[in-house]
């Protein structure tokens, strides 16, 4: 009859395949674990003197308290976790450490009866137990996989260590880079079966509170395909900003979602899941204790919990005051953004800075403002920033694009409707963008697309600051600050019919009017700060600078798509950008700034000689090289007139100059 190995018998039979790998160099076919075979091979390579018993690599007390102050939130979050386990296995004869992910000891708790042993083998904080330093072993082996492991007795690579069972599992943080490693080590006669998995249990709770911390201040979903496990230790958790936007998702939920997380990272919430996220977040916030089931975009079911301080009507006041400053309320994206206030703003155009004073002597006394500007200015930004800067910033900042909704379903979507309301309504029904956001502000995008229709009841609720969701017999009160935008003159839509009146003078408190960016000063400031913030979302650390010749470029360009386009074309150098590269030259901007013509890229510099403030390029497509600056000039605008057959308006739009003055280079009268 076969009998289970004691420790004992266990540790002889590993010491002999031990022996025979070191001195014999015969390869175990069984009895050891394909991984600590692998880290035995490694040690060979790395020339690891397995009966070495002098003092191996560890650090000072500076060296220990500096790796402590890298790992200090790693550190924070895992003590409490390190305690609670540790009165668990008390009197097993056993401790806990915390490693970094050098295999840097940090922090370790342990039974006195143990600890003494322990520290013989240097099982203590400021000790290495990497493999390098110290062979095959759990924290070192666990760290060069990426995974949990278990060395028992004389799996160990150095005959000191054969005394020990040791139990580790690497520790993430929420974007998956290795933080360090959770380890429980004890004399190998007191081995237990399970404390591998109360390991990675601890491990997982860990991961947990970091990504939770990380992301405080985003919309918590905790999801399972089970409702059990809702709440539990195998909850998959995602971030989502408040505008819908997947920020992160844990391990367990990437593999649960596996491709409709393309990249865990920027995924907007509609393309994993089938239900719209304002209804997901009004159904969650209605009511927080019970379960949401979700359909993902694959067919299959998840069942979810809102975990939010998202401002909510009618939660407000019951909520405590400190709460609400965690807030998502519609964060945007970029943390650049979440960021921006009416002061981060001024770059140091005397234009802008006009429309900023402006705005900001309306902040927090309820006039409707209007933002006028083409098309890519900032116009949304500025909106975030009028709120950001206001006494409404910790309530939500919604945006609606009035062009981008379909005409059918704007009625919807801003006043929200009760269930059954229509056919293909949803059955739980759906808060609209005006509820969602009382307590904060309404930002109506592109107002002068909105239908006749719809301008009549938005009036009644500007009014009467009340909705009545379609379907609805009761109204709501509703609580906003109004700001809206347009690229259009709102003035003449109001002449040709197309916009009332009435509406004209409620949305319109206050006018502001961006300037384009060819008509702005302060482009190299704008560049300067563009850059920066590309190049912290892009996590580099070297300075990088923008070449003079790309600068002048910048300067001399038309910019018909504004800001957006400079945007882009910052966010495209920097993802061109080579390792060693610290300067964006011509060869990182895109190819089609200067049309089809590759020859063109190379010239950037002549590009900005032009004399004319918006010059894109010479319509020629010439070299500028060599000629006067009035021959260039008057090509151009030769070229471009032709080009647009003619039509001033639209050539003076081209080469971004006023109509006047290019009727005055034309030596033409208006
Ligand atoms: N001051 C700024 N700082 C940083 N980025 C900016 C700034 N102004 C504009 N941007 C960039 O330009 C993009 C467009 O801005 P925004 O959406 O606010 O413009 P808009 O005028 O509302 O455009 P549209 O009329 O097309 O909706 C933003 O996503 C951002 O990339």
């Amino acid at each position: 009859m076969g009998q289970f190995p004691t420790p004992e018998t266990q540790v002889m039979r590993l010491a002999e395949l031990r022996r025979r790998f070191l001195e014999l160099g015969q390869v175990p076919e069984d009895g050891l674990t394909p991984t600590v075979l692998k880290s035995w091979q490694r040690c060979r390579e790395l020339g690891v003197a397995a009966g070495d018993r002098h003092e191996q690599g560890g650090t000072g007390r500076a060296g220990l308290s500096e790796a402590r102050e890298r790992s200090e939130s790693l550190l924070n979050h895992a003590s409490g976790i390190m305690e609670h386990i540790f009165e668990q296995i008390r009197a097993s004869g056993s401790m806990v450490l915390l490693a970094d992910a050098e295999g840097l000891i940090l922090h370790g708790l342990g039974d006195p009866d143990f600890v003494g042993r322990a520290n013989r083998v240097a099982l203590q904080p400021g000790a290495s137990w990497s493999e390098t330093d110290r062979g095959t072993n759990a924290i070192g082996t666990a760290l060069a996989e990426g995974a949990a492991v278990e060395v028992f007795g004389h799996e160990h690579y150095l005959e000191r260590n054969g005394v020990l069972t040791c139990s580790a599992a690497p520790v993430f943080d929420p974007s998956g880079l290795l933080l360090g490693v959770l380890d429980i080590s004890a004399d190998y006669r007191n081995y237990q079966r399970h404390t591998l998995g109360l390991v990675r249990l601890a491990v997982r709770l860990l991961e947990r509170r970091l990504f939770e911390a990380e992301h405080a201040r985003q919309i918590l979903l905790g999801f399972h395909s089970r409702p059990e496990c809702v709440g539990g230790l195998q909850e998959a958790m995602l971030a989502v900003a408040a505008d819908g936007e997947i920020i992160a998702a844990d391990a367990a939920a990437r593999e649960l979602l596996g491709p409709l997380l393309a990249s865990g990272r920027g995924t907007a919430f509609g393309n994993v899941f089938k239900t719209a996220f304002g209804i997901a977040m009004d159904r969650g916030a209605r009511d927080p204790s019970s379960l949401l089931a979700l359909e993902l975009r694959n067919g299959a079911t998840v069942y979810a919990r809102l975990r939010t301080t998202l401002l909510w009507p009618g939660s407000r006041s019951e909520r405590p005051a400190g709460e609400r400053n965690g807030t998502a309320a519609q964060a945007p994206r970029a943390q650049g953004v979440a960021a921006t206030t009416l002061h981060t703003l001024a770059t140091g155009d005397a234009g802008l800075q006009r429309a900023l004073d402006r705005a900001a002597r309306t902040l927090g006394k309820d006039i409707p403002l209007l933002i006028q500007g083409e098309s890519g200015v900032g116009k949304e930004l500025f909106a975030r920033a009028v709120h950001n800067s206001g006494p409404r910033r910790d309530g939500p900042f919604v945006a609606v694009n009035c062009a981008a909704i379909p005409e059918n379903l704007i009625e919807s979507e801003l006043f929200g409707y009760t269930g059954g309301a229509f056919t293909g309504a949803r059955r739980e029904g759906a808060v609209g963008r005006i509820q969602q956001a009382h307590g904060g502000t309404l930002f109506l995008d592109e107002i002068g697309d909105m239908p006749l229709g719809m301008q009549a009841r938005l009036l009644r609720v500007l009014q009467e600051r009340c909705v009545t969701p379609v379907g609805a017999s009761r109204q709501v009160a509703v609580d906003i600050s109004l700001v809206c935008a347009t690229h259009r003159l709102l003035r003449e839509a109001v002449r040709d019919g197309s916009f009332r009146e009435d509406l004209y003078y409620r949305v319109n408190g206050l006018t502001v009017t961006l300037p384009p960016l060819r008509e702005r000063s302060d482009i190299g400031a704008l560049v300067d700060k563009l850059l920066a913030d590309e190049l912290a979302d892009a996590g580099f650390r070297r300075k990088v600078v923008v070449g003079e010749e790309v600068m002048r470029f910048f300067e001399g360009y038309a910019w018909p798509g504004n800001v957006r386009q400079l945007h882009n074309v910052i966010r495209v150098a920097v993802a061109l950008l080579d390792e060693d590269e610290t300067e964006i030259l011509p060869q990182h901007l895109p190819e089609e700034l200067f049309g089809a013509d590759p020859a063109d890229l190379r010239r950037p510099a002549a590009l900005a000689e032009s004399p004319l403030p918006g010059y894109g390029r010479p319509a020629s497509g010439g070299a500028a090289v060599g000629r006067s600056l009035d021959e260039v000039e008057r090509e151009t605008i030769a070229a471009v007139m032709q080009e647009v057959g003619g039509n001033v308006s639209a050539a003076a739009r081209r080469l971004g100059i006023s109509r006047n003055t290019l009727y005055r280079k034309l030596g033409r009268n208006p």
